[in-house]
């Protein structure tokens, strides 16, 4: 699904880390860990398309046009754009060939599916944080891609909504979509995924997250 070779991103003349090769089966999920300001967020950009690598080889092979969606942190996102929570999730449709019945009917089961449906005439400003997190989560789940990349998806989000934020993401990987999240939290990790991506600016690792945790360059718990 995606194969890298002698990859580096970051702003222009300043690559983040040493140059990355790496490859990444359809179906595969992976976390992307490290401090902060190490080129997770910019990574997920360039994996997206939104943002150029500075150089080296990006292959991402998706069987639709279209096929990755990438969930960004909250803190770039403007709550005070007058929508209601329908209309911010609904949105994950854009795309969608579906006739208009199914498209309601998809959008209703992703409102109850992140348990929002009590929710959806709510403006965007009136929401909290996890709230928000969660209309967020069900648009990208309406997107239908193969590849779903999460900034910090746990953000905001209470003990309930990480658990269903968790059962969905093994669902999709179950589906055969490829997964990519990224997370500070080492040990909150541990119990999720197998294996990470551990970047900084000395190297970047893939491994299993219980090797990753004796890496030098990697102290945080
Ligand atoms: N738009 C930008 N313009 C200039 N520099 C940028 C820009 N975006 C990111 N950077 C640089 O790239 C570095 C990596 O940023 P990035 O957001 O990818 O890190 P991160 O690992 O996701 O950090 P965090 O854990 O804090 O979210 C930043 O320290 C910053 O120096």
């Amino acid at each position: 699904m995606i194969r890298c070779h002698a990859l580096q991103w970051g702003p222009a003349g300043r690559p983040l880390t040493p140059p990355l090769s790496l490859e990444l089966a359809a179906g595969s999920l992976t976390g992307i860990i490290g401090h902060n300001g190490c080129g997770k967020s910019s990574l997920l950009k360039v994996l997206a398309g939104l943002q150029p690598p500075l150089s080296g080889r990006l292959e991402v092979r998706c069987q639709r046009p279209g096929g990755s969606a990438l969930l960004p942190q909250q803190q770039g996102f403007d709550r005070q754009f007058p929508l209601r929570l329908r209309e911010l999730v609904a949105s994950g449709l854009w795309r969608s060939q579906q006739p208009r019945a199914t498209r309601q009917r998809q959008l209703e089961q992703a409102l109850a599916q992140w348990q929002i449906s009590a929710l959806a005439e709510q403006p965007l400003a009136e929401l909290s944080g996890g709230q928000l997190q969660r209309a967020l989560l069900a648009r990208l789940e309406l997107c239908d891609a193969e590849l779903l990349l999460l900034d910090e998806p746990e953000a905001a989000l209470d003990a309930d909504g990480q658990t269903l934020l968790w059962q969905r993401v093994h669902a999709w990987q179950a589906q055969g979509r490829t997964v990519l999240v990224v997370s500070h939290g080492l040990s909150h990790l541990s119990t999720r995924l197998d294996n990470a991506l551990l970047l900084s600016a000395h190297g970047c690792v893939y491994a299993p997250l219980n090797q990753l945790r004796s890496q030098p360059h990697y102290q945080v718990a």
